[in-house]
């Protein structure tokens, strides 16, 4: 046989199973409308029907994972799953995501990574913004920063959950690399823009590479770039993304100091998610500054078997030495397991603060 027929042979198969995957594909688009119905059905009247199921989507990317053979890898199948499954939701509701901006934001690709292309995101100017929309129903979801590898917590997003009433529904990661962006036609850099945390990242890259040009903080990544495409002499440390939104050369790939820089991001909404089997709890728990409190917050995860997964602590807004503990657990709120442990927590806390029990991130 000619390559040409070897081809053809092959392609023709190709041809026959991609008609039957996109009539599955379809067929699965049918079932989610019906129960996009269903949900309609028992809801009772006035009630706000919760399209989106953050529990199901986890559990559903999981099969896809435990279950494939390859040769696609796990994760790149779960990303084609993700998609389907974003088209599959639009079709019982369109979503409205804010998040922090402008266009060009990590915060933009994670809010992409965890809901897919099927939804409308918005970008906010601030994490403020990101709760406010949310709060109004504006915005059906939230996606917002909450902690990077390199540089901690995203103390904006800690304390905006002490006046709100949001709920944290899912998690989402993103391994993050820095580029320094300069217009296409070759100046001498004398200003650097990025987000603080950025500037962070690649402390040591640029005491290295630009040790006495000037570090400016703006308020994003992309805002950054945005002014690198304005400006004489200046550059931009941002994602491959805003280089491309903005048509910035990458003159320096990758110069995030620590290669497994990573951001945890955190989904926020108006209602709570029920176990997918392997969830996460975020609380915040505030107590008296005094000899022993940390202790006493920590002694009932320990008498429970719980572990954590992160604490962090900030003042507290009333009481100026109060303090308030963020933490996070595994397990959700209607484990078993989770109430005598908040029976004790509530002993010991001044305040204490459901911020949600929602599925580890998937992928
Ligand atoms: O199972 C559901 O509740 C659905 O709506 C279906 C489906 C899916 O496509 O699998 C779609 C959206 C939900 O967020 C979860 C899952």
């Amino acid at each position: 046989m000619s390559e040409a027929q070897e081809l053809d042979q092959l392609r023709q198969q190709i041809d026959s199973l991609d008609q039957q995957i996109q009539d599955l594909i379809n067929q699965r688009a049918n079932c989610a409308q019906q129960v996009a119905e269903v949900k309609q059905k028992y809801a009772s009247p006035g009630e706000l029907v919760v399209f989106y199921r953050p529990e199901r989507e986890a559990q559903v990317l999981r099969k896809v994972m435990e279950r494939n053979q390859g040769p696609l890898p796990d994760e790149a199948m779960a990303r084609l799953f993700r998609e389907i499954m974003s088209q599959c939701l639009a079709l019982e509701e369109p979503l409205q995501v804010a998040y922090l901006g402008p266009e060009g934001t990590f915060t933009q690709q994670a809010a992409v990574k965890h809901f897919g292309h099927a939804v409308q995101c918005r970008g906010q100017v601030s994490i403020a913004d990101v709760f406010r929309e949310v709060e109004s129903g504006a915005a059906n979801y939230g996606v917002v920063p909450v902690e990077n590898s390199t540089e901690g917590v995203v103390t904006h997003t800690l304390d905006s959950f002490f006046d709100s009433n949001l709920q944290i529904c899912g998690e989402v990661t993103l391994r993050i690399h820095h580029h320094l962006l300069v217009k296409a036609d070759a100046e001498p850099v004398e200003r650097i823009y990025s987000h603080a945390q950025s500037l962070g990242q690649c402390r040591r890259w640029l005491d290295q590479n630009y040790p006495n040009v000037e570090r400016i903080a703006v308020s994003s990544n992309a805002e950054a770039a945005r002014r690198a495409s304005k400006e004489a002499n200046a550059a931009a440390i941002a994602s491959e993304a805003a280089a491309e939104l903005y048509q910035l050369r990458i003159q320096a790939a990758n110069i995030e100091d620590r290669p497994d820089n990573t951001t945890r991001f955190l989904i926020i909404g108006r209602q709570a998610t029920t176990p997918s089997g392997d969830d996460k709890t975020s609380v915040l728990v505030s107590s008296r500054n005094q000899p022993g409190a940390l202790y006493q917050v920590l002694e009932p995860f320990h008498k429970a078997g719980i572990s954590l997964t992160r604490i962090e602590t900030r003042p507290a807004r009333s009481g100026t030495w109060n303090y308030v503990f963020f933490i996070d657990f595994e397990g959700h709120r209607h484990d078993a397991s989770i109430a005598p442990l908040i029976d004790d927590l509530r002993d010991v806390a001044l305040d204490f603060k459901w911020l949600g029990s929602y599925p580890k991130a998937v992928l």
